[in-house]
């Protein structure tokens, strides 16, 4: 059955007298992609940060599969489950494909490794590396080095780069950024085949990709959530259509 794998509980950021994220609740079902769309300084990267450990809230929980994971380090965060990848982009760009999801895998089991058998652990880096690959459709380009790569690739290596770490919860920002058409629906694919397996959270620009992908979707404005729901319904309801979509459709 599925659940709610991360919830967040009426978290808010303050820099200083600015609300970036205020009073913000949100659950992340297993299976579903939870889309969070708002115009520019909206509060949809700090809330990303609050949720990667990136940023500690100011107020509120955020729990990671059962367990209170508030305040935690982004590596520690990272290790319970949670994969995220970055609106800049984060790979090595001499590196190979397959050094950069290996590179990403190993970043998780740093502590097990001093259980582990060494070659035990070498085993298992590399196989959450294949299977990353694997998912996020690169295996036949593990061989190219990053740097020489489409935009469109290298933001598909950014996703197998999170997939390393076998995460349960994916936040993505913006992983459409920059694409053309024929990139954008191999994205939108790409991410259609990773939701069974994952609860995942998209903040995106592209309204065709987001009505394409969304379970649920949330829209924020000056830090609040001012629309939480269906797509269907969220794209009709009058605030949203003024605050914001009306802008763009
Ligand atoms: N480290 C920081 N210090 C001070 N203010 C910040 C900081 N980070 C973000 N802000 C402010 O918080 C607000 C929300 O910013 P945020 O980047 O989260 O918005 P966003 O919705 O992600 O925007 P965009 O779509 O442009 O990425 C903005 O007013 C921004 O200037």
């Amino acid at each position: 059955m599925n659940e709610v794998l991360l919830a967040a509980r009426n978290i808010t950021k303050r820099f200083g007298g600015l609300s970036a994220v205020s009073d913000v609740s949100l659950d992340l079902w297993q299976g579903a992609i939870h889309a969070v769309i708002g115009p520019n300084g909206a509060g949809k990267s700090t809330l990303t940060h609050l949720l990667s450990g990136d940023l500690a809230p100011t107020t509120g929980t955020v729990t990671l599969a059962g367990q209170d994971v508030t305040g935690w380090r982004p590596e520690r965060i990272s290790r319970a489950g949670l994969g995220r990848s970055y609106q800049k982009t984060n790979i090595f760009l001499p590196f190979t494909v397959w050094e950069n999801v290996r590179l990403a895998a190993q970043s998780r089991h740093q502590r097990a490794a001093r259980w582990l058998s060494r070659a035990g652990a070498f085993a298992d880096t590399n196989e959450r590396a294949a299977r990353a690959l694997e998912l996020a459709a690169l295996q036949h380009r593990r061989d190219a080095v990053a740097g020489t790569m489409s935009h469109g690739e290298q933001r598909q290596l950014e996703i197998a780069m999170s997939l390393a770490t076998a995460p349960r919860v994916l936040l993505l920002d913006e992983p459409l950024a920059g694409m053309g058409t024929s990139e954008a629906e191999r994205m939108v694919e790409l991410l259609l085949r990773l939701k069974a397996e994952h609860a995942m959270m998209l903040v995106e620009h592209d309204m065709d990709a987001v009505f394409a992908l969304a379970d649920r979707l949330t829209v924020m404005l000056n830090g609040q959530v001012i629309a939480s729901g269906e797509p269907a319904q969220v794209r009709a309801d009058p605030t949203v259509q003024t605050a914001y979509l009306g802008e763009e459709h």
